[in-house]
């Protein structure tokens, strides 16, 4: 856990970071969203003590980060940032163990945990150990990254807008990846983005900074309504909002038992925003959910779709 206990960090007369209390609970992605300048990554730096808060306390589970020496901090915490920062001389698995090495594992354990940990972020050891980073594309440096930020089984990941350069379907390939490496390994993370969509797919929680303050925190589900403060609105975009809203509900739940003989098949995890996405492209009145061994499927329909707007 996380907790940020009425921070503020100020540089001369500008506040970057304005009183805010936040906690970010064990095992679930807290993202901080906002635009250009909000405070996102003065804040997350905080927790790792890249920067002092100017009042405050920032907890890190349960004890004062000033209270423990950065360089022994940053051993328990995984850092993500954009230009990755590998180090261009050394080897993939050079990069991976950077940690495991400063902590003095023995290099059987190393190389185990180094083959294990690229298999985990998708880049089979055997193609990739040996590459330098100048042999790789930015979605597998960023891979590597994070491989190399989980080496040494930190409890808590920061990631400061680490998919930001990248394209968009590689980009989304590693959201997928994350979300399923966060369900394998329960970490904690925090996560800065100012992008909305990034924001939606990875929240447990949404955290919405506007000028330094704290305006939102909650599940996106139970931000993204009409009545939501204005910067949150003006964030998602006023007419968007819905449409946001619907990324954050399963098609599953709308799905009701009954075939609707040519109705396109989305994936059991869908949202019901690609449901809707779905009828659009493909001019349908209706879509199916595919059925899982848990979940029994279903149809839904545009008329119950449109009540949940
Ligand atoms: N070292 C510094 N000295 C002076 N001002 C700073 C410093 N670091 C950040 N700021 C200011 O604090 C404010 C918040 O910056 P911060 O980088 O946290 O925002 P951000 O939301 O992460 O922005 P971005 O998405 O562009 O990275 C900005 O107005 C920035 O100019």
């Amino acid at each position: 856990m996380i907790t940020f206990d009425k921070v503020s960090r100020r540089y001369g007369d500008r506040v970057a970071v304005d009183h805010v209390e936040l906690e970010v609970p064990d095992g679930e992605i807290c993202v901080l969203l906002g635009e250009s300048g909000s405070g996102k990554s003065t804040l997350l730096r905080m927790v790792n003590r890249l920067v002092e808060p100017s009042s405050g306390l920032v907890l890190v589970q349960g004890q004062d980060a000033r209270s423990v020496h950065p360089q022994q901090l940053r051993l328990k915490i995984g850092y993500v940032i954009q230009s990755v920062g590998l180090f261009p001389h050394w080897r993939v698995e050079d990069n991976v163990a950077t940690v495991p090495r400063l902590l003095k594992w023995p290099p059987r354990k190393i190389s185990e945990r180094t083959d294990a940990l690229l298999d985990l972020v998708g880049l089979p050891p055997k193609l990739f150990r040996t590459r330098f980073p100048h042999e790789l594309s930015g979605g597998q440096a960023q891979r590597v990254g994070l491989a190399r930020a989980l080496a040494a089984d930190p409890p808590l990941l920061l990631m400061d807008e680490p998919f930001s350069a990248l394209d968009p379907a590689t980009r989304r390939g590693l959201q997928t990846s994350l979300r399923q490496i966060h369900q394998e390994t329960g970490k904690t993370i925090l996560f800065v983005t100012h992008d909305v969509e990034e924001a939606i797919v990875l929240a447990d929680k949404l955290a919405v900074l506007d000028d330094g303050k704290l305006v939102a925190q909650g599940r996106s589900r139970d931000l993204l309504r009409p009545d939501a403060p204005y910067p949150v609105r003006q964030l998602f975009g006023q007419e968007a909002i819905a449409f946001h809203r619907l990324a954050t509900i399963p098609a599953q739940m709308l799905a009701e038992p009954g075939d609707y003989g040519m109705a396109p098949v989305l994936e059991p995890n869908a949202s019901l925003k690609q449901a809707l996405m779905m009828m659009l492209a493909q001019g349908a009145p209706a879509v199916k959910v595919a059925e899982t061994a848990s979940t029994p499927g279903g149809t839904v329909q545009w008329s119950s779709l449109l009540e949940r707007l």
